[in-house]
């Protein structure tokens, strides 16, 4: 892998979305603390606050905080991808990588979002819908190869939901650095429906348990890997594969573990939740530092392993935080956005993962044989027209196919990049010979079609002349029947010196004759054009 060269800082994403406030928060008494006010802005009322405290009487009721964007319950399904995921979609085709991760205590929203409903699809399905639409609009000209994976860490252990008899899975970066899911399912299907099914099925092995906060609360961090495999029909000396991982989290509850009055293997849990969270919490501090000199351990949890391109790294990464506007919520509504309002200051590197796929031998032989043929079209081509006998003998595709005869494998390093250089020699030669035809036959047709104007102009002027001259011989004829004898012997004028050619008739005569200067000079250059 290398870089593409085109890299760029980018800023995390950062968005909120605001849950409508459910049953029990009304049957509890709670109130709606958590308020937008515009496509940016929420603030949080302190529902504590007590008018009559007097300690407390002149610090603010209200917290504003700033996002990317904000929804709040009025947000559609369709909405929150639109405007939180949609845009990373090219990128993803183009090689590049993205992450987008659902933040926020436990009962806010976060699966809403990624996985939604059958009725109300999430993010997960609707980003899969957009990437084969995209993918087919470019279909034409590239080849793409999509898979996907579907897995879970829980207790800082990883699981593949598609599969979950393979048991627990290990971490492994590979010799580019790259972290990988040793031995994980990766499905290759391009079918919606069948993915939302898959990924509902996949969704029901999650470790889910009830809380006191949500009867169906997902123990687990979720992550849905799409890698989109890019590489360009036309052929070339070098096959230029991209690489582009999207990463979509639904992640654990963040909330506290006392919180939920959990205990036993629920407390445990919420450690492991936490170490995860916690590591995360961590690399989003480190990593918003300003100056960013501060060290980032991803290595405290498997999520930040796994994570670690997309915070710190080579991704385009958008966090979703997600609360409850209920006044029963308030702690927690407070700490996920402060969480998310550090996690703005995070920056991240993206470059575009380039693969460089070598030909073998054998098809540098045929490469340099479609060369051989298309540049004998092209002098062919060139000889049609006219123009002088090529020079073939100092051809440089006629030595490469030498070099390819003489040498039989093994080829080592050094001859395989000569010869590389050659062919983009020749390549070059080909586009040039390419080039400079296009230009000349581009010129003839010019020529041609100017000099047929010209020719028009005078072939028009002909006519009228001679239309000029019928009608005074016609009106002369008559008048030698009226006229007497003696006006026989008058001067009858001189016929055709008393037509005088227009002006633009002489200019077409000029232009015609500096038209076919013009010809010959093209016809001397195209002679100096050899192969
Ligand atoms: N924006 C929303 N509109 C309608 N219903 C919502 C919305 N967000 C969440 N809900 C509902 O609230 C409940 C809890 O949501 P969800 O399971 O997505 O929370 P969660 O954050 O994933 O929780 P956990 O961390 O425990 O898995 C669900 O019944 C869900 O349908």
């Amino acid at each position: 892998m290398k870089d593409g060269g085109e890299s760029k800082d980018q800023q995390l994403t950062v968005a909120l979305r605001v849950r409508p406030i459910n049953e029990t928060e009304l049957v509890e008494g709670a109130t709606i603390i958590a308020h937008k006010v515009n496509e940016q802005m929420v603030v949080l009322m302190d529902p504590m606050e007590d008018p009559d405290d007097i300690l407390r009487a002149n610090r603010s009721r209200e917290k504003s905080y700033v996002f990317d964007v904000a929804f709040d319950y009025t947000a559609t399904q369709e909405t929150v991808y639109r405007l939180t995921t949609k845009g990373l979609i090219e990128g993803v085709i183009s090689g590049y990588n993205a992450t987008v991760f659902a933040y926020g205590p436990t009962g806010c929203g976060k699966t809403y979002t990624m996985l939604g409903t059958d009725r109300e699809p999430g993010i997960y399905i609707r980003t899969l819908n957009d990437l084969f639409k995209a993918i087919e609009e470019t279909s034409d000209d590239m080849e793409y190869e999509v898979s996907m994976c579907y897995m879970e860490i829980y207790n800082e252990m990883i699981r593949d939901l598609l599969n979950p008899s393979l048991g627990f899975l290990d971490l492994r970066e590979d010799s580019k650095g790259i972290i990988q899911v040793a031995g994980i399912t990766e499905v290759s299907t391009i079918n919606a429906k069948e993915i939302m099914q898959l990924l509902m099925k996949g969704n029901k092995q999650r470790t889910q348990e009830p809380t006191a906060a949500n009867k169906t609360s997902s123990r687990s961090h979720a992550i849905l890997q799409v890698t989109v495999r890019q590489k360009s029909r036309v052929k070339n000396i070098t096959q230029e594969v991209r690489v582009g991982r999207l990463f979509m989290i639904d992640l654990a509850g963040s909330e506290r573990a006392s919180q939920t009055q959990n205990r036993g293997q629920r407390m445990k849990e919420g450690a492991h939740i936490n170490r995860s969270l916690l590591a995360l919490g961590n690399c989003i501090n480190a990593l918003s530092e300003r100056g960013g000199n501060k060290y980032v351990n991803y290595r405290d949890s498997k999520l930040t392993r796994l994570l670690k391109d997309s915070l710190g790294g080579n991704s385009r990464t958008v966090m979703i935080a997600h609360i409850s506007p209920a006044s029963s919520a308030f702690e927690e509504s407070r700490n996920t956005l402060s969480y998310a309002d550090r996690a703005k200051n995070i920056k991240t590197r993206v470059k575009r993962n380039l693969l460089n796929v070598s030909y073998h031998i054998a098809q540098y032989t045929s490469i340099i044989a479609d060369l051989r043929n298309e540049i004998h079209r092209l002098k062919e081509k060139i000889d049609e027209q006219g123009l002088m006998q090529m020079r073939t003998e100092k051809s440089d595709i006629r030595n490469i196919q030498a070099e390819v005869q003489l040498h039989t494998l093994p080829y080592d390093r050094y001859e395989m990049d000569q010869l590389r250089e050659q062919l983009i020699r020749a390549f070059r030669e080909q586009m040039d010979i390419r080039r400079q035809l296009m230009e000349l036959e581009s010129n003839h047709m010019e020529i041609q079609m100017e000099t047929s104007r010209h020719f028009l102009i005078i072939a028009d002027w002909e006519q009228e002349k001679n239309r000029r001259i019928r009608k005074w011989r016609d009106e002369l004829r008559r008048e030698s029947y009226v006229k007497e004898d003696s006006e026989k012997d008058s001067d009858t004028g001189d016929d055709q010196s008393d037509i005088v050619e227009p002006p633009e008739v002489t200019l077409a005569r000029e232009n015609i004759y500096a038209l076919v200067g013009d010809q010959s000079r093209l016809r001397r250059q195209k002679v100096i054009i050899k192969v």
